[in-house]
């Protein structure tokens, strides 16, 4: 039994919109129906359950997709504060030895191939894994000029990406550990990183963008109308 924790209550300042990114419309859908149904075509993934921002007004209220059920919780101010909402939200027959996969919201682009290929080689890792993309432009380090002032090597750099899986209580004691020590977590897999955990890296496709901005999402209707 595996569920998804779906952080969706960021606001999308980044993006510029009224309507915060996760329910704008993308191929007919809100991006966060893309997402969600994303992870929930897996026939491993049971259930999920998405943080939602407390003043959430576009929520539209599904309590099922695909026949599997969703719950709602309420995030908190940063990502990580949500995915832990999320975390503790989950239903008390997923026991702490369970899987769980944590996928954002904003990512509407999710290959089904790049999903099955985490799930495999996740579920036989004694730690989890990440989707991630290496890195394949050259990396500048700017002066406060805002000139390239060096050039950092990327042989060993890659971009995290998401889903990301973990067993529910090793990422929930993790999470309370980081953020308990005034971190800024921005993965999952940092917060097993701190303690001395090495999550497996598991190349995903480029195409599973973040929708940041405007740009992002234009892409995005490429890419689906494409056939991802
Ligand atoms: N307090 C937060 C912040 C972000 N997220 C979610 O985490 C994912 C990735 O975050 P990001 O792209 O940074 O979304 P926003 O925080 O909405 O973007 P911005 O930083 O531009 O406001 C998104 O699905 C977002 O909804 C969340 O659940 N809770
Ligand atoms: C989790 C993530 O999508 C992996 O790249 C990224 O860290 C989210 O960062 P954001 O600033 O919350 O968008």
């Amino acid at each position: 039994m595996t569920w998804a924790v779906v952080p969706a209550a960021g606001r999308g300042t980044r993006f510029g919109a009224e309507t915060p990114k996760q329910y704008l419309m993308l191929a007919g859908r809100p991006v966060i129906e893309h997402s969600l149904r994303a992870v929930l075509d897996h026939d491993d993934v049971d259930g999920v359950v998405v943080a939602l921002a407390a003043d959430d007004h576009d929520w539209p209220g599904w309590r099922d997709i695909g026949g599997k059920p969703v719950i709602t919780c309420i995030g908190g101010g940063e990502r990580a504060d949500s995915v832990l909402a999320g975390l503790q939200a989950l239903p008390a027959s997923v026991s702490d030895d369970q899987w769980v996969l944590v996928h954002d919201a904003a990512r509407p682009c999710l290959r089904r191939q790049d999903l099955a290929r985490l799930m495999a080689v996740g579920q036989g890792d004694p730690v989890g894994a990440l989707l991630a993309a290496p890195v394949r432009d050259t990396l500048k380090r700017a002066d406060q000029a805002g000139r390239s002032a060096a050039t950092e090597p990327r042989e060993w750099l890659w971009r995290a990406l998401t889903p990301q899986l973990f067993r529910r209580g090793g990422l929930t004691r993790a999470l309370l550990a980081a953020l308990g020590a005034g971190l800024k977590v921005t993965d999952e897999a940092m917060a097993m990183e701190r303690i001395g955990l090495k999550p497996c890296l598991v190349e995903g496709s480029e195409d599973n963008l973040k929708i940041t901005t405007p740009a992002d999402l234009a892409l995005a209707e490429f890419l689906l109308a494409r056939g991802g």
